[in-house]
């Protein structure tokens, strides 16, 4: 089953990754509260470091039990370990580090210096998720492109239509770099929790997309992904402009 997408509007980019951070803070809480340990998938993007330095300052964040925090990536640019291109690179220089993770439940993805092709990093990464059981995430944060693209899943890309597996190796990126690792459209599917982060009037035309009704993730891929309990757009006003049918909240 799968929830209906809402969306909440804030004034601008800082706002929206304030709010979203407090909102994590509570969502990490209740999964800890209910199943003792958390699992969260971070994006790559502008979004994805935006979150986590808020995530560093937000009042409330000792209440979460870091340690009991199992931390992955819903996709990796298919670069060696520290790149400044990695996602997990600029998450870690916005102050991922601080929070007091225990690194064991760091999953990162595997790239050029520790994998023999993106391929075997997929498979590895698609291991590490079965061992832990991260089948249904607590929460997936996705940034969005201006395309509608969501982690490495891009419009008519044939790695969308990839099934059997949580993870895929994506070539040809339309966004540098060319080789990537994605989780699937399966995977993102079994998550408890959705939330798309967008902020950027260059993102308002894929948020209306997306949001309008009938739209088809080969075409949008941001259209596809929804959480069992809950689909959030957590966006910004600038990208916001292009979304109708639904009455957007403004916080
Ligand atoms: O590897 C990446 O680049 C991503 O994970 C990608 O899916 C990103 O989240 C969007 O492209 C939005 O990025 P921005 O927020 O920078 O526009």
């Amino acid at each position: 089953m799968s929830s209906a997408p809402s969306v909440v509007v804030h004034p601008d980019k800082q706002s929206l990754a304030d709010a979203a951070a407090a909102r994590l803070v509570t969502a990490l809480v209740d999964a800890q509260a209910a199943r003792g340990e958390a699992h969260v998938a971070l994006t790559g993007g502008s979004m994805g470091s935006a979150i986590i330095a808020s995530l560093c300052e937000v009042p409330g964040r000792s209440a979460v039990d870091w340690s009991r925090v199992n931390v992955w990536w819903g996709d990796e640019r298919y670069l060696p370990a520290g790149d400044a291109d990695r996602n997990d690179t600029q998450n870690d220089a916005a102050g991922l580090a601080s929070l007091g993770l225990d690194a064991t439940r760091i999953h990162r993805v595997a790239g050029p210096d520790t994998s023999d092709s993106a391929e075997d990093s997929a498979e590895a990464y698609a291991a590490e998720l079965r061992e832990h059981g991260a089948a249904a995430f607590d929460v997936v944060l996705l940034g969005v492109g201006p395309d509608g693209h969501v982690a490495s899943l891009f419009p008519h890309h044939p790695a969308q239509r990839t099934t059997g597996t949580p993870a895929v190796a994506v070539h040809d990126s339309p966004k540098p770099p060319p080789d990537r690792v994605s989780l699937t459209f399966e995977c993102l599917d079994r998550a408890l929790e959705v939330w798309f982060l967008v902020a950027g009037a260059d993102k308002a035309v894929a948020v209306g997309a997306a949001l309008a009704s009938g739209a088809d993730r080969w075409d949008v891929p941001a259209a596809g992904p929804r959480g069992s309990i809950a689909t959030r757009w957590l966006i910004d006003a600038d990208a916001a402009t292009a979304v109708t049918g639904t009455e957007p909240r403004h916080d």
